[in-house]
């Protein structure tokens, strides 16, 4: 078999897996490419790779998917990267940009403001909209930078409570199950070394990277999390 393409997240939350899959034997197997998460999305529904960690609403793109992994990107509550920031209160945005690296956290915007909020707010791409969706590493230290804030990981908590999951190992073909089982392991193995991961991150001041990456995303594909992708992908077909 030729080596597996890979397109993993380029953010911080994804360096656990990383080092997992370099501290394993599944980086002679694979060809990785580290990649925004639009982009990682595109790859896979376009056949470019065979693995992505892929945003879930991507998933809706993809004819015949399988999640191979039970490690994703997601959370119980608060994860603390995915941010509407606004300049006004919830019940008063009329306009909402999204952020062009996202492709979950902005159907989730959506979703929230409709089903939750119970407001039609219009989508704009220019600078001067009344709140913006923001997501990953660009988001560290910024919370306390607007008036407003919502923390999507917990808005979807309160809305519906269950946890949460942004972003899932899925393949867009069938793969061999010693290649699954290797792959699990990696990640496994990556989440148990997070102490050297964080040591080898570069510190920050205005960001606690190891309240992120021990508390906040929370990596287990729980069935509750499963559970969450379906009512999510529910919610997104019926935005319309
Ligand atoms: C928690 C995060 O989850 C991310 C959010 C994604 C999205 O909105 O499409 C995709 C991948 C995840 O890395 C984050 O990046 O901050």
């Amino acid at each position: 078999m030729n080596n597996v393409k890979v397109s993993a997240v380029s953010y911080t939350n994804t360096t656990p897996f990383i080092y997992g899959i370099k501290h394993t034997d599944l980086i002679h197997k694979i060809e990785l490419s580290l990649d925004i998460p639009s982009i990682c999305a595109q790859k896979l529904i376009d056949n470019q790779v065979d693995v992505g960690l892929v945003p879930v609403a991507a998933l809706l793109h993809i004819p015949t998917y399988e999640i191979i992994s039970d490690y994703c990107i997601g959370a119980t509550g608060a994860v603390n990267s995915v941010f509407i920031f606004s300049n006004k209160p919830v019940n008063e945005v009329k306009t909402l940009r999204l952020d062009l690296q996202s492709r979950t956290s902005n159907n989730l915007a959506r979703v929230l403001f409709k089903n939750y909020w119970k407001r039609s707010v219009e989508l704009v791409e220019h600078a001067d909209a009344d709140a913006f969706v923001e997501i990953g590493d660009r988001t560290f230290g910024k919370k306390t930078q607007y008036p407003y804030v919502y923390d999507m990981g917990e808005e979807w908590m309160n809305f519906t409570g269950l946890p949460f999951a942004f972003a899932v190992w899925a393949a867009n073909k069938p793969l061999p199950e010693d290649f699954i089982q290797l792959f699990n392991q990696s990640m496994a193995f990556g989440l148990a070394n997070r102490e050297r991961v964080l040591e080898a991150l570069p510190k920050r001041t205005d960001f606690d990277l190891a309240q992120y990456l021990n508390h906040f995303i929370d990596f287990a594909l729980t069935d509750k999390k499963r559970e969450a992708i379906t009512l999510f992908h529910q919610y997104i077909k019926a935005l319309g």
